[in-house]
Order: C-alpha cells, then structure tokens, then sequence
C-alpha cells in the first residue's frame, strides 16, 4: 500500500487509490449454507477468511481472500483513515452491481494505547479487508461476488481465474459433506490472574468512590488448551450452534481466529437509519419459567443493574443526537433474554444527519460505558492501569461496510482469539460504587458460559 503521510484532519479528497481500479462482479446462486462456503475457502485461503450473521438471521456474509487490506498507522486518527480509505477505494468501482454492494469487514482493536504484552499478534489497531470472494446470503437469496482491485491495466487473465475457483468453490460448498465437527478436548482450563482480577475490582470500587471515575468496566480472561489445533469452521460451527440468537462473527489473521457470538449491536445503518443498542445490566436465567421471570423482575428492579445501564443509555443518546436529525429512545430499558443470561436493553434508533456516517458512529460511540464507562477518558486509564491484560479486539467494533455506506457493527464480546491449540477467552462487567469482587467475579462465569459451551471447556458440574 502506498505510505504517504496522510492528514486526518484534512478535507481534500483521499489520493491513496487513484491508480487503483476496483472491478468487481456478483452472480446470484441457488441459496448454500455460508459454513460450507466458509470452509471450502479453507484450501486456499486459510488465515484471510472472515464469517458474520446478523442476530435476526436475514443477513449472512461470508468473505474468502483478500483482495486488498486497509489498516491504519494513526492511533487517533484511525476510524476516519479507514472510513477516507474506504470512500476512496469506492471511487474506483469500475462496473457497479445494484444487487450486492462490496462489502469492506473487519475491526479495530479496543484501546491502541494499552501497551500490555499481547497474545494478538496478527490483529493490528484497524484490520479491514475486501475479500477476493464475497457470499451473500440476504433474505432467502444467495450472491458470490468476486473483487480485484489492482493497478494493472490488464486484468483480464486474473479475473478469469478468479472466475474460475469463483466456481470451484460454489461447486465444492453445495456438493461437499460439511465436516463432521466433534466437540473439541479440552485439556487445560486455566484462569488467568484470577487473584490480580479481584483486587482490581476493589481498587476501582474505591476509585469511583472517590469520584474519580462513575463506572469502569473490568474484564478478565480464561485460556482453554485443546488436544489438537481446532480449526477455524470448526469453532464456528459449534458457536454457531450453540449461540443461534446472537451474531456470530469470525476474522483470522494469518494463523489466529478472533470469533464470538454476541447479543451487542454497537451500530447499523441502512439508508441513513442507524440503530444502537444500550445493552447493560445482567443476571442468570432461570432453571424454571417462574424463577426466569422472577429473576428478571429482579434485574429490572436492581439500582446496582440500572445504574450500570442507565450511563450506556445517556452516552448513547448524546452521540446520537449529535449525528441525528431526529431520535427515539424508549424511557425504560427491556429485557433481553438470550441462552444463558438476560440483560438490561434499550434500543436507539435515528435518522442521521446528511454529513453523518457509519465510521463517524462508531468513532463516537466506542467504547461506550457497557464496555469503557463514564466518564469515557477516565475510564480507559482506569482500564489501563487496572486490568491485567490487554483486550485486542474483545470489546471492540467488529463488523462490515458496504460500498453504499451501508453496514453493521457489533461489540465483540462473549468472544474468543483462537491460537493453534489454545483459546483465549474474555469476559467483564461494568463496576459501579456498589459492586463487590464476588459478585462481579460470578457474573463473568455468566458470561464465558456461550464460549464454554461451544468449544468444550465448562466442567460437568457447572452446566
Ligand atoms: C463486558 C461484557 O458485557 C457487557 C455487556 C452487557 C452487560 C454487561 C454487564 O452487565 O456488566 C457488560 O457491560 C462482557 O460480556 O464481557
Ligand atoms: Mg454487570
């Protein structure tokens, strides 16, 4: 990619792009399940593949290869290089399709500035990628895009072949077995800095106390070993499975695999309409029908619980205002019921402003407190010198673009960094003045449980 010092600030337009073309062309198939797609991609294009699907289930996107890669060198200036990088690279579509839109997927990393030894070496501060092919599965209807974007004046050799394994991996996604994926063997559980983790939600506690910050979100992380490598469609297959009410997303870099299945939207747009979602505030589901409702009245009723979602709902509501021509936010927060939790929820939706865009949303409203917390700088130095690992991606938005501006991000908890045999996986909670280490210590069990019950690693006696 071209280095040139590049101007965040600035308003001209972005010349990084202007010798490249960006071809692209999309056929429509007969529907196929995005999984087998997925991983007929696995021969040639193993680390570059990416997977998501929406929480409704109407909208799948399944990306193999990279035809090309954005990422960003500017800390600060990340969410706008990406987004100028992205409306240039769109000023070259050479033919557009009106059926399917490119589609740009990826994530940035939570906190650039948290210098804590990593295990995300392959996942840099922004990692986006046009795949080489696209799956689309929208409604009950299938597209495989193919994308070229080169400064070649010649490209027709190179989009027959692509022409070409296009079919081939069509071929082999409809007519070849799925593999029969086993639950993995979990040979080693293992908490990380368990006793640091406590401690360090008494220190917060005592420093919201002391006004210094109103709430902090804390997480943790847990590493399971495997038997054998596990592959990538293997653990989406079994999240998929396990986790079907939530979106589902998968991204490797080189050998590593960051997926999860997670209830949070952080935005979507669709024709200037953008949602949120202010998702805070949890407790178990029920063993009967009586203690589910019992204890979700309990949930809603909680002050500890309401506080903690009360902040999301006011730092949500603000950002959108600022983008928004007009908003709507119910008054009180819902319960969001979802395998083996329920939350406090409050969806936000708003028609944006004409200058306003997909990027300049998730730019505004990462980290929001049910991530972070309030007040927002504050917060991440609390995290910085409190939490004892360095999140990468957990938390962070995750999610695709497409070349009309439209597009969805989530929050990528309920999540895990798959390694060769191992699996780093993490989960926190949002600490106010009343939290104890206890309590919040149980409530992230809650919340490894999705990761757990798909890759193999909760024990008997906690199901
Ligand atoms: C930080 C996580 O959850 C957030 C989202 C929903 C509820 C939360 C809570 O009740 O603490 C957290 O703010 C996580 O799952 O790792
Ligand atoms: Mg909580």
């Amino acid at each position: 990619m071209n280095s040139q010092p590049y101007s965040s600030t600035s308003n001209s337009m972005d010349t990084r792009y202007s010798a490249y073309r960006f071809y692209t062309e999309t056929i429509e198939i007969s529907p196929l399940s995005a999984l087998a797609f997925f991983e007929a991609g696995g021969k040639g294009h193993n680390g570059k593949r990416m997977f998501w699907q929406n929480r409704e289930k109407t909208f799948t996107f399944v990306g193999l290869g990279h035809a090309h890669v954005l990422s960003a060198s500017d800390y600060y200036g990340r969410f706008e290089d990406i987004k100028q990088q992205w409306q240039s690279l769109c000023q070259q579509i050479v033919n557009e399709e009106p059926e399917v839109q490119p589609i740009l997927f990826g994530g940035f990393s939570f906190d650039p500035l948290n210098d804590y030894e990593s295990e995300w070496i392959h996942f840099p501060d922004a990692y986006f990628v046009v795949p080489s092919f696209q799956l689309t599965l929208k409604e009950d209807r299938a597209y495989v895009s193919i994308h070229l974007i080169s400064t070649k004046q010649d490209t027709f050799g190179e989009f027959e072949a692509l022409r070409k394994e296009r079919d081939q991996l069509i071929h082999a996604a409809q007519v070849s077995e799925l593999a029969s994926y086993e639950k993995p063997l979990v040979i080693e559980r293992q908490e990380i800095k368990k006793q640091q983790y406590m401690e360090s939600i008494k220190k917060v506690t005592e420093v919201i106390k002391a006004e210094q910050a109103e709430k902090v979100v804390i997480a943790r992380a847990m590493k399971l070993t495997f038997e054998q490598h596990l592959p990538s469609s293997s653990a989406l297959y079994q999240v998929s499975k396990e986790q079907p009410e939530s979106f589902l997303f998968g991204l490797e870099a080189e050998d590593q695999f960051f997926f999860g299945a997670t209830p949070e939207r952080l935005v979507k747009v669709e024709d200037q309409q953008a949602l949120s979602t202010c998702l805070a505030g949890s407790i178990p589901r029920g063993k009967t029908v009586e203690q589910d409702t019992e204890l979700g009245n309990e949930l809603l009723n909680d002050p500890k619980n309401r506080s903690e979602h009360q902040y999301v709902v006011n730092m949500i509501s603000q950002v959108f205002a600022e983008h928004c021509a007009s908003m709507y936010i119910p008054k009180q927060p819902k319960l969001m019921k979802i395998r083996d939790i329920q939350h406090l929820y409050t969806p936000v939706e708003g028609k944006l402003t004409d200058g306003s865009t997909l990027f300049d949303l998730v730019k505004d409203l990462h980290p929001t407190p049910a991530l972070g917390g309030e007040p927002k700088e504050e917060a991440l130095s609390l995290i910085r010198q409190y939490e004892t690992m360095n999140r990468g991606y957990y938390a962070a938005p995750v999610g695709w673009i497409d070349a009309n501006g439209n597009g969805e991000f989530a929050v990528a908890i309920r999540s895990a960094l798959l390694n060769e045999q191992d699996a780093f996986l993490f989960a926190g909670g949002g600490i106010v003045a009343d939290s104890t280490p206890e309590s919040e210590y149980a409530e992230t069990w809650v919340k490894f449980r999705p990761m757990l019950r798909a890759l193999g690693g909760q024990l008997s006696d906690e199901s």
